[in-house]
């Protein structure tokens, strides 16, 4: 009997682990295949490679802008996903965590099968190992939810790309969301021609507006094909060169081909291995496992933690969800799942990121002042001729707090955390305008846009020494 049972080694799994041992607890780690989990194995590591090598390729575009003789490059696709498997290596091979973790005791079960409940305490891996704990945490992730449509066996996922042998001509991308988009961008930047469907208005549905329309424009500007107010899809078919897909879209029937079709429709909990019912553990109407403030699920001595609860799926928020559930699981139920300032973002071409409120979720509740400064209007973008885009800040009037910020164009990722930063920080625009942010970089538009944010408040100035040059 062990105390603590962690199934999953993605952050969650990790972080978990790792806590439950740091206090003390006999701790196993049961993983299915590898280490790491979707996370450092087939999602964001590997997919920001290939997003890597997109940014190379765009960069190696602008050689003769900049002066420099190139005699023609080309993409080697499977040289490529050798880099990837050496980057996946080396991440898996480097990771503090798990040295942290064997250092702790932890014992780890790597490629273990998938695990099962055959009691509430009681666990069975698909490779005959039995473990028994008073504590279980599941940390088993998600899987791509599948499109139930005829011919659907002829789609794949983003998962399949790492089994190309070469860059398909042409490829439908279903799904408009942070999955979508990146595979949409990367293999557009590797030569096909992408058509991306989404349903509704616009893709990036939760994000800012103006973010949907800036990378919908851009996209059109590559040569991607982005198709929204799509209604249903109906079918797929084998086609001479691939597949062909039947779909409505405003009321009418349609259909486009290609050599691949990659289904993006959302994520949805990894738990069909589980036998949740042997131990009584419920799911919520998503099917996601239901969890409370701490973590906890249905059944008190069952925690669970990261994508297989449904909430904000993140690496950053699955591994502090570990470590919630792990805490509470050693301890009993003292730690909430605190709320969090949460970046997300997107490392496509152009890149994308928000943190916040939407400007239209903003307005809602608030009197706003909206700040807008383009890329195309700094300094550091105009250097690298990278001037697609633009930083948004959504503040409100009376308080001068910051409630969200929306950023298209190069690094808008890592610009954003500066914003993110502020607001967990609660500093008024005022204050984050004064700081004198590096010359010239990218995330110094958040200043920018915090300046002119601040010639919108002038009227209630409030005596400070500084006034921007409105
Ligand atoms: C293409 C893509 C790109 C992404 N990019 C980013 C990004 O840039 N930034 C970011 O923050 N997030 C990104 N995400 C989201 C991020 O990968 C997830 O939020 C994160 O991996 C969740 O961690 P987790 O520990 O909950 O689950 P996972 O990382 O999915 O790990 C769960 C593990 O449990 C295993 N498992 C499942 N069932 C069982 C079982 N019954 N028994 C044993 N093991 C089992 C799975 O095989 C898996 O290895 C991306 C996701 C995708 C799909
Ligand atoms: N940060 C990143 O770079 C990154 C990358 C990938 C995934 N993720 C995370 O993984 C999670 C899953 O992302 P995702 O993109 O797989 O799912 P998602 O739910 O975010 O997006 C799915 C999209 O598909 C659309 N859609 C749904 N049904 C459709 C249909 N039948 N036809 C066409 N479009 C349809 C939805 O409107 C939505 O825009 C998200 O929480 C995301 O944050 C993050």
């Amino acid at each position: 009997m062990i105390d603590v049972l962690v199934i999953g080694a993605g952050p969650a799994g990790a972080f978990a682990a790792h806590r439950a041992a740091g206090l003390g607890a006999r701790t196993a780690l049961v993983a299915r295949e590898e280490f790491g989990g979707m996370a450092a194995n087939d999602g964001p590591v590997p997919v920001r490679t290939l997003a890597h090598a997109a940014r190379l390729l765009r960069e190696a575009r602008q050689l003769d802008r900049y002066g420099i003789a190139a005699d023609g490059f080309r993409l080697d696709y499977p040289r490529l996903l050798d880099r990837v498997d050496e980057v996946v290596h080396g991440i898996r091979t480097h990771s503090a965590l798990r040295d942290r973790i064997d250092g702790l005791g932890v014992q780890v079960h790597e490629h273990a099968g998938t695990t099962r409940f055959v009691d509430p305490y009681t666990v069975e891996t698909s490779r005959g190992l039995r473990l028994q704990a008073t504590k279980i945490i599941l940390c088993t992730g998600g899987v791509s939810r599948p499109l139930v449509v005829p011919g659907a066996e002829l789609t794949h996922t983003h998962s399949d790309a790492w089994t190309l042998r070469e860059v398909p001509p042409s490829m439908l991308v279903i799904g408009g969301g942070a999955t979508g988009l990146q595979v949409a961008s990367v293999f557009t930047a590797f030569g096909s021609r992408v058509q991306l469907f989404q349903t509704g208005p616009r893709i990036l549905p939760s994000e800012d507006a103006d973010v949907s329309a800036a990378v919908t424009a851009a996209f059109r500007e590559h040569g991607m094909v982005v198709r929204d107010e799509l209604d249903a899809v109906r079918s797929f078919e084998k086609v001479p060169d691939g597949v062909r897909m039947r779909f409505i879209q405003n009321g009418a029937l349609d259909s486009a081909e290609a050599a691949l079709a990659i289904v993006a429709i959302g994520w949805s909990a990894d738990t069909t291995g589980l036998d949740l019912p042997a131990a009584g553990v419920e799911t919520d109407e998503r099917g996601f496992v239901r969890v409370d403030a701490y973590q906890r699920t249905s059944v008190p001595h069952v925690f669970a933690a990261g994508d297989v609860t449904g909430r904000l799926m993140l690496v950053p928020q699955a591994a502090q969800s570990g470590f919630v559930a792990a805490t509470n699981a050693v301890r009993g139920p003292e730690l909430p799942l605190w709320d969090q300032i949460s970046p997300v973002g997107s490392f496509t071409d152009p890149e994308y990121a928000g943190v916040g409120l939407t400007e239209t979720q903003a307005r809602q509740e608030h009197d706003v002042i909206a700040a807008t400064v383009r890329l195309d209007a700094a300094a550091r973008p105009i250097i690298d001729g990278r001037t697609t885009g633009f930083c948004k800040l959504v503040v409100d009037r009376a308080s001068q707090r910051i409630l969200g910020c929306h950023v298209v164009g190069e690094r808008a990722v890592e610009t954003t955390q500066l914003a993110a930063v502020a607001m967990a920080a609660r500093m008024p625009v005022r204050e984050l305008a004064r700081i004198p942010l590096s010359f010239p970089t990218y995330s110094a538009i958040v200043g920018r846009a915090a300046y002119v944010a601040l010639c919108h408040l002038r009227p209630d100035a409030d005596g400070s020494p500084y006034e921007p040059p409105c």
